[in-house]
């Protein structure tokens, strides 16, 4: 056994609670631990999920074996081993999942939008379609000029009266659809969202299904132009497509037409509310940020935290050993700070995709009442989670030295995987100011017409009493904050437009403060909810030991970053101030002993991090020469471009020394 493997194992023995136990309250219970155990051991053990690891890759083969890989697992693996979608299986699939993937498109966003857009006989025809790869559909909402701004989309879907037919146009390069995924290689179709034109009247944006593919040979059908939009940062393997459609032609049918329809006569019928053409959005936004950002910074974390635990770098103690990089408290305050971080989204997480099925639910029976709460809600969630995310998995790649810049560590990957988080489903400064609007209506609002989640921002502030630094008052000062932050903004729009600014201007200008109200508002959320979380969770002392210091370490980071805010605003003076950031470092202190233990307990397995760092064993040294002797580069021990370029230069170089020598 290496020195490394040596020294991560002492830090596993001075662990002070049941690592199994955590791992349950991280899973959501015994039971979802040897489900998920049993899911990854299947996808683990499979000789034909095998691949070499993605960094010794080019992006074309990065590709050929995801979608190579998912094909088998969507075909083969689920059936066979009895994952089906509805069961708790199929719950920990991301878990087992290879480190990359295609169909992610197909799966997560065409599935789930067929479902909520289309009507049951369409359903009924695509559904089974999909789900059985015998079609990939894509969702093709983003233009080439347009992505936030939807009602800017430019692609039109004209209906022809004579033919029972929509016609598809893209009017301009800048209308063509650019970003989606799956679209550019694989997908033989793609739901397009278009503005629907009836008798020269514009409709606003539909979804279509359009055939872009042949299905026996896979080319472009006429009219269409589609293809990969080459190399970009993030989602290496996927293709992210482009697809340019003139005259188009598809049936009316292939309008989903489970919220409005046009009928054979051209008449246009609506049937649900316009804003449920957005609910796909706000379905993702609900759950992507499990799978694609914070069970990413709770790989980046495990990488950092065991890495830190057997690099030795310098001396705490003159004369003394080496220590290792995570008994430093600089070390420290970087890294155990982004556990806190994967604890509180992800619980706070759970409690919004209750309330999203529960949204779901109510809708089945036609009240969408709770729309705007849970599109307020996922919207600014979505965007501060992948913010916390992205900047934790930065931290961590940084604190990881030099080692962190090598994609042996996984952990450049796992970067370039979350960043997109920030743009994709709604890029965020779009998303907090959906919310703001929200806020700043709801501020006007009487307490007994708002959601119970929004009350305090109309309730008087309150005092807080006892230790400062107790979960308790750390929320109070949170939601003090939110409710004043949200008032400040409000005030702002209204002086504006009183100054005489049209409404949009006074936004505009409002702008800082709104976002600023409402990520103060998306933090409270998150930091009550994680702490509602710990003081109801059943498990030992000692796990809620844990639990109750990673939400107090979550309150304090958050606040001792921002101090002046609290300040400002008189919800702390500078003494509380002083206590917080004294409370925080005694926290790390406390919290170090128990790092490698806690990050055990997320339970990744190696394969699912192909880091040479973050290995269970802690064996870096030696998994990085083995990882560099893999590199494409290395296959000849002469490489092409050295005879080609250098020789010459070498040659004279030989000679030259050569020379020398024989003077001497
Ligand atoms: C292989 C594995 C498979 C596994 C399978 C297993 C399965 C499953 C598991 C799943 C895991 C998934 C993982 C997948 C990962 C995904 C990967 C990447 C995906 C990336 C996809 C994309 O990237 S795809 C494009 C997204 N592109 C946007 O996201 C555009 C943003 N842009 C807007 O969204 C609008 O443009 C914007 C700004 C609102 C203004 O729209 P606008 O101008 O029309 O609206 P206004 O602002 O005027 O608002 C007018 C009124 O509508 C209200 N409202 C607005 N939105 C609303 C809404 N959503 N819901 C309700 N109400 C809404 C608003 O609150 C106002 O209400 P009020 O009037 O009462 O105030
Ligand atoms: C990896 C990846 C995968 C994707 N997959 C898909 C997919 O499958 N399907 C699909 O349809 N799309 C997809 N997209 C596209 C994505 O949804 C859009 O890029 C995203 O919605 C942002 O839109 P945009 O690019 O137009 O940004 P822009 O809106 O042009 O943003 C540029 C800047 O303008 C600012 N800005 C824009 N509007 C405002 C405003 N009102 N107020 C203040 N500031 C503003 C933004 O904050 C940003 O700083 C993907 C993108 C990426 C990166």
């Amino acid at each position: 056994m290496s020195i490394e493997s040596n020294l991560l194992k002492k830090e596993r023995q001075n662990v002070t609670f049941s690592v199994e136990e955590l791992t349950n309250v991280w899973d959501g219970g015994k039971e979802d631990t040897e489900i998920r155990r049993k899911v990854v051991k299947v996808f683990g053990d499979d000789p034909v999920l095998k691949s070499p690891p993605i960094c010794t890759m080019t992006r074309e083969e990065r590709y050929t074996e995801a979608t190579r890989k998912c094909v088998y697992i969507f075909r083969n693996m689920l059936q066979k081993n009895g994952i089906y979608p509805g069961s708790k299986e199929f719950e920990h699939f991301w878990n087992a999942m290879p480190i990359e993937y295609t169909l992610l498109i197909h799966m997560g966003a065409f599935i789930p939008c067929i479902m909520s857009f289309g009507s049951e006989e369409q359903v009924a025809k695509w559904l089974p379609l999909s789900a059985n790869l015998n079609i990939i559909c894509t969702y093709a909402q983003t233009e080439l000029g347009h992505g936030s701004f939807l009602r800017g989309l430019e692609t039109e879907a004209t209906f022809d009266r004579e033919t029972q037919e929509f016609v598809i146009n893209c009017p301009k390069v800048s209308s063509m659809k650019w970003w989606p995924g799956d679209m550019g290689l694989n997908a033989n179709h793609a739901l397009v969202m278009a503005n629907l034109i009836v008798g020269g009247k514009k409709y606003g944006m539909h979804p279509f299904m359009v055939q872009i593919r042949d299905l026996s040979t896979h080319m472009p059908l006429p009219g269409v132009t589609v293809g990969d939009i080459g190399s970009k940062m993030g989602f290496e393997a996927i293709d992210n497509g482009f697809l340019y459609m003139k005259n188009v032609r598809i049936p009316r049918e292939n309008l989903l037409n489970k919220n409005s329809e046009v009928k054979p006569d051209g008449t246009y019928v609506k049937k649900a509310s316009d804003r449920l053409m957005y609910g796909s959005m706000v379905n993702l936004r609900v759950n992507l940020p499990k799978s694609q950002a914070i069970d990413v910074l709770a790989k980046a974390c495990t990488i950092a935290i065991r890495y830190s635990a057997v690099r030795r770098q310098g001396l705490l103690n003159p004369g003394g050993a080496e220590v290792a990089v995570l008994d430093y408290t600089l070390q420290q305050h970087k890294l155990i700070p982004q556990l806190a971080t994967v604890y509180a989204t992800k619980f706070a997480g759970e409690g919004i995709i209750k309330k999203h099925q529960a949204f779901l639910q109510n809708m089945a029976k036609g009240n969408i009442s709770d729309l705007a709460e849970i599109h307020a809600l996922s919207a600014s969630f979505k965007a501060s989670v992948s913010e916390q995310c992205t900047e934790g998995v930065e931290v961590c790649r940084r604190a990881c030295g030099g080692h962190g810049y090598s994609q042996a560590s996984g952990l450049p990957h796992l970067l370039s995987k979350v960043t997109p988080t920030c743009t994709y489903e709604g890029e965020n400064t779009v998303l907090y100011l959906q919310t703001a609007r929200y806020l700043v209506k709801c501020a006007k609002e009487k307490a007994a017409d708002l959601p119970e989640s929004i009350l305090f921002l109309v309730q008087p502030i309150q005092n807080a009493r006892g230790n400062i630094t107790s979960l308790d008052n750390l929320a109070l000062y949170f939601k003090n904050r939110a409710a004043l932050c949200v008032q400040a903004a409000s005030k702002k729009v209204n002086q504006m437009s009183n100054k005489g600014l049209a409404m949009h201007e006074a936004w505009d200008k409002s702008s800082v403060q709104l976002v600023h109200a409402t990520k103060a508002y998306v933090i409270q959320y998150i930091f009550d909810a994680f702490a509602s979380f710990v003081k109801e969770v059943k498990c030992s002392k000692s796990v809620k030991e844990i639990l109750e210091d990673l939400c107090c370490l979550y309150g304090l980071h958050y606040i001792n970053n921002c101090s002046g805010d609290f300040l400002k605003l008189g919800i702390l003076t500078a003494h509380h101030c002083n206590i917080a950031e004294e409370a925080e470092i005694a926290l790390l202190e406390k919290l170090r002993p128990n790092a490698v233990g806690i990050v055990d307990a997320f339970d990744f397995t190696d394969s699912s991090m192909e880091s040479c760092l973050g290995a269970y064993d802690g064996n870096v040294y030696e998994r990085l020469f083995d990882m560099a002797k893999l590199s494409p580069l290395n296959k000849e021990p002469v490489h092409q471009a050295s005879y080609k370029y250098l020789r010459p230069y070498l040659l004279e170089g030989r000679d030259i020394l050569e020379g020398a020598k024989s003077k001497l």
